[in-house]
C-alpha cells in the first residue's frame, strides 16, 4: 500500500543529461519514465514540475549581461522543451500524461488551469508543469512548492543528483553527512542549497513536506512512495 496518494515529482533537468554534457540522454529519460509508470501503476497520482539546467546551463554563457528577468524566460522555456520530451517519453512507455505550461505557448502546450489539472490527475494521467511559476526571480524548485500546494498534493519529492540533504554541498565537501530528516527551518538557517529558500518557505507555511533523494539510484521513487526510509526528510 503507497504511503502517499497524490504526489508533486520535482525531477531534476541536469539529471536527464545522464553522461552526456548538456541535453537529453534517451536511456535516462526512458529510466525514469518507467520509474514513474511503475508508481502509477501502485494507483498513485502522480504530478512533475522539471527543472531546465541541462539546456539553459548550456546556453548560459549568452546571457551573461543580458536582462535578468529575459533571461529567466529562457530558462522557462527550457522547462518547456523538457516538459516536451518527458510527456512524449510518458506516451511512448503507455503512461497518459498531459503538459500544461504557466507561460502562454498555446499552440504548442495547453495552458496550466488548476480544474483541469485536478481532473487529469483523478484519470489517473500524469501531469507536467512546464514553464516553473510562470514568472522570473523564481526556480522550478518553488513551482515544485507552488504546484504542489495547489493540487493538495501530500509531499514534494525533489529528484535529484545527490541522495539526500546534507551539513553541506556533497559535491564539494567530501566529509558532509546527510542527514535523515531536517526541518525546513534548520534547513534554512544552515543556508543548505539543495533547495532555495523561498521554495522551502513556501512548503513550511504550507506544512507540505519534502523529500530529498537521488534519481540515479534504481527503485528509489518506488521506494520512497512506499514510505520507506531513502534520502531525506525535510519536515516543519
Ligand atoms: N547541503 C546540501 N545537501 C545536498 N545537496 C546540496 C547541498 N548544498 C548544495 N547542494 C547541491 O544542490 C544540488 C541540487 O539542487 P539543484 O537545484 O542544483 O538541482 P536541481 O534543481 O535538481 O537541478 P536543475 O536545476 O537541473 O533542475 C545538488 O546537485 C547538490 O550538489
Ligand atoms: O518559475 C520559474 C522557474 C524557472 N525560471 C528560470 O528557469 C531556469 C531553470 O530552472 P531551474 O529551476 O534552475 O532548473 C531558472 O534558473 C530560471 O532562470 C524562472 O525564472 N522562474
Amino acid at each position: 500500500m503507497p504511503a502517499h496518494q497524490r504526489i508533486l515529482l520535482k525531477l531534476s533537468g541536469e539529471a536527464l543529461m545522464g553522461d552526456d554534457a548538456f541535453g537529453i540522454n534517451r536511456a535516462t529519460i526512458v529510466r525514469i519514465v518507467e520509474e514513474v509508470a511503475e508508481v502509477t501503476r501502485l494507483g498513485v497520482q502522480v504530478a512533475i514540475v522539471i527543472g531546465g539546467g541541462n539546456i539553459f546551463r548550456g546556453v548560459a554563457g549568452g546571457s551573461v549581461g543580458m536582462d535578468r528577468a529575459t533571461a529567466d524566460y529562457m530558462g522557462m522555456l527550457a522547462t518547456v522543451m523538457n516538459s516536451l520530451a518527458l510527456g512524449d517519453a510518458m506516451e511512448r512507455a503507455g503512461v497518459t500524461a498531459r503538459v500544461m505550461s504557466a507561460i502562454a505557448i498555446e499552440q504548442v502546450v495547453e495552458p496550466y488551469v488548476r480544474p483541469k489539472a485536478l481532473q487529469y490527475l483523478e484519470e489517473g494521467k500524469v501531469v507536467i508543469f512546464a514553464a516553473g511559476t510562470g514568472n522570473p526571480f523564481f526556480t522550478t524548485d518553488t513551482a515544485a512548492a507552488l504546484r504542489g500546494a495547489e493540487i493538495g498534493a501530500e509531499i514534494v519529492l525533489k529528484a535529484t543528483k545527490v541522495d539526500g540533504v546534507y551539513t553541506a554541498d556533497p559535491k564539494k565537501d567530501a566529509s558532509a553527512k546527510r542527514y535523515q530528516s531536517i526541518s525546513f527551518d534548520e534547513a534554512m538557517a544552515r543556508q543548505l542549497q539543495v533547495m532555495d529558500a523561498t521554495a522551502f518557505a513556501l512548503c513550511r507555511d504550507q506544512n507540505l513536506p519534502v523529500r530529498v533523494f537521488s534519481i540515479f539510484k534504481p527503485g528509489a521513487l518506488r521506494r520512497v512512495v512506499m514510505g520507506e526510509d531513502e534520502g531525506t526528510l525535510v519536515h516543519v
